[in-house]
């Protein structure tokens, strides 16, 4: 099996039985997994449920408490990488992101030649939908703040709808990707721009939320204000390249492009 979609939760079970359905019901061969740290409301046995219906294509990862949306994700990429994938989606459980998006991240990777496919609110072609004021304020001043800082030529550096192909996730070292809140989506755009991977982003709608709350907190705003400045400094002075290279890398040109 090729591509796998990660699912992060916490508290979701509103959500996660329509997301699995909706990404099941596409017929694109995707499997699922679902990374639940210990939601209070049910999620993980909801998705239990769920498992016989998709015996053999939906799995679950329970973690004990709420450890923080970036080390789901690493759970979910060395899961990944130990059974196999190729191509490895991150999305969200609430339909912020639209399921039959994933398609076109899979083709920018597959046939397009990206390493790195971004679902991209602030391309040409990208929006978002539903958000308050705040929220817009706090990601289009958070992409313009950490190119700033670290020139990533990335417009949606926070966007947590991606595919990844398996080479950049072998090649990362994930002991190396130290956030735990929405600064890991900047960490792991950085360490792989920084490792020469070809990104490109792929123009999304966005839409806030129907259902259930946002984990947002100010702890991860914090992290991303501080830690934008951490992995510039360390790249700047600390060999940062090496550090996040599992592996030794070949020369892979670096580009970022944009794809309607
Ligand atoms: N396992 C786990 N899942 C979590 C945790 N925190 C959040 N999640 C899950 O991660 C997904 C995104 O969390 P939200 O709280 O819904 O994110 P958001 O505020 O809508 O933020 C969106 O925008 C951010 C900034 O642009 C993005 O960085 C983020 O990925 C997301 O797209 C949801 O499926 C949520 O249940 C956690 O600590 N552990």
């Amino acid at each position: 099996m090729e591509k796998l979609v990660i699912i992060p939760t916490y508290n979701e079970v509103e959500n996660i039985v329509s997301i699995v359905d909706t990404v099941f019901a596409l017929n694109q061969n995707y499997h699922v997994l679902v990374i639940d740290d210990g939601s209070p409301d049910g999620t993980a046995l909801a998705v239990k449920n769920l498992m016989t219906k998709y015996k053999g294509c939906l799995f679950l990862e329970e973690r004990e408490g709420k450890l923080g949306l970036g080390t789901a994700y690493i759970h979910g990429f060395r899961w990944a990488l130990a059974n196999g994938y190729q191509y490895i989606f991150e999305m969200d459980a609430d339909f912020s992101h639209n399921p039959n998006d994933l398609e076109r991240l899979y083709e920018a990777c597959k046939y397009n030649g990206a390493d790195v496919a971004i679902g991209s609110r602030y391309v040409r072609g990208g929006k978002i939908e539903n958000w308050p004021l705040d929220r817009h304020l706090y990601s289009k001043g958070g992409a313009i703040y950490t190119r700033i800082i670290t020139f990533m030529p990335i417009n949606d550096p926070t966007a947590g709808f991606i595919c990844y192909t398996r080479k950049v996730l072998q090649t990362i070292n994930f002991d190396a990707i130290t956030f735990v809140g929405y600064a890991f989506q900047i960490e792991m755009k950085f360490a792989a721009w920084k490792l020469g991977f070809k990104i490109k982003e792929v123009p999304i709608t966005f839409i806030d939320r129907k259902i259930g709350v946002s984990k947002m907190s100010k702890g991860i705003l914090k992290e991303g204000v501080f830690g934008v400045i951490k992995i510039q400094w360390l790249s700047m002075f600390k060999n940062y390249r090496k550090k996040v290279a599992a592996i030794s890398t070949p020369e892979i040109v670096q580009q970022v492009t944009d794809v309607q």
